[in-house]
């Protein structure tokens, strides 16, 4: 490959971010290449807009350096045109109709695209005439993030991007980020539903206190921690063919870092001993999971 397909689209090294005395960004280096889907996640206050409006060139690095496609993100019109940016608060302005805003983001991007191709991907075509103020939460949500994906943009940065919306304009947002990778573009977000970025992140940043806690794909993440099987059995039942604990509930945990053996044992001990296995379930390890042992480490 040349260096050209091989230079990541943001390339973080060593990144420092302080406000008067306090250290919110500690040294941190990351790289996400062209097409992933990377997933910046994390404690709250752990750090995550602090980098993420450095990144995307809103915010002065301390000390550090941030190149976005190879150049300084504070540079806003080289990186800006090819940079769409859904962030927590929008600034729309409450005045303007919905087509206004959208064909404004046309103009201060220089991109090109169809304002009602945009407004029928968000389910806003009958609201084009509406003006932003009177939008609901959902809807203005739903704004913010066809103005981010106007033009295709080779990098999109979604923060929080479906907190507050309904299921049929999630499916609707994840369908056009679909899109937009099977073009080549590079997706950031941030989120705190686990399972989003358990589904869909290539790589995860998972960011506590200023670093990194854990950096790589879900399975590297949870590869370290035991999958579970719970389920509950008859007063009658004989002894487990494996080690087990009983919670508080009655039910009994399995931990295990063999899920398929393990699963297979304990199905083929209760088909042998025609013993019911009750509220059966079994799981690989979650996102959420790696979460909580953020804590449990911490306190160990
Ligand atoms: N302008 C500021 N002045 C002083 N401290 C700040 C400022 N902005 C952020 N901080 C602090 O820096 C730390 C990181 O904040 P940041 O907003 O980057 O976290 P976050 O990971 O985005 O958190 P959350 O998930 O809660 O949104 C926090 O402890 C926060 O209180």
């Amino acid at each position: 490959m040349s260096s050209t397909a091989t230079t990541p689209v943001i390339d973080v090294e060593r990144l420092n971010v302080e406000y008067g005395g306090f250290h919110a960004v500690k040294d941190l280096s990351f790289q996400v290449q062209r097409g992933e889907l990377y997933a910046l996640l994390g404690t709250n206050g752990a750090g995550k807009t602090s980098t993420l409006e450095t990144v995307e060139g809103h915010r002065a690095a301390s000390s550090g350096t941030v190149r976005v496609f190879g150049q300084t993100p504070r540079d806003r019109a080289a990186v800006r045109p090819r940079t769409g940016i859904m962030l927590q608060e929008s600034g729309f302005s409450p005045d303007l109709t919905v087509k206004e805003s959208v064909r404004l983001i046309g103009r201060l991007t220089q991109r090109t695209d169809r304002v009602e191709r945009l407004l029928d991907i968000v389910a806003l075509t009958s609201k084009a005439g509406t003006k932003v103020s009177q939008l609901s939460g959902g809807e203005k949500r739903r704004l913010d993030f066809a103005t981010a994906v106007y033009g295709a943009p080779e990098l999109v940065f979604l923060d929080e991007p479906t907190t507050g919306l309904d299921i049929q304009s999630r499916d609707a947002l994840w369908d056009e980020v679909g899109r937009l990778r099977e073009d080549g573009s590079t997706i950031v977000l941030t989120t705190h539903y686990l399972e989003e970025a358990q589904q869909r992140a290539d790589r995860i940043g998972l960011m506590h206190q200023g670093v990194f806690h854990r950096e790589g794909t879900v399975s590297e993440l949870t590869r370290t921690l035991p999958a579970t099987v719970r389920f509950s059995l008859p007063p009658s039942a004989p002894d487990l063919p494996l080690p087990a604990t009983r919670e508080s509930d009655g039910t009994f945990l399995v931990e295990t870092t063999s899920l398929q053996k393990d699963l297979h044992v304990l199905l083929n001990w209760a088909q042998d001993r025609v013993v019911e296995l009750g509220e059966l379930q079994a799981g690989p390890t979650r996102l959420d999971d790696v979460f909580r042992s953020i804590g449990s480490e911490q306190n160990a």
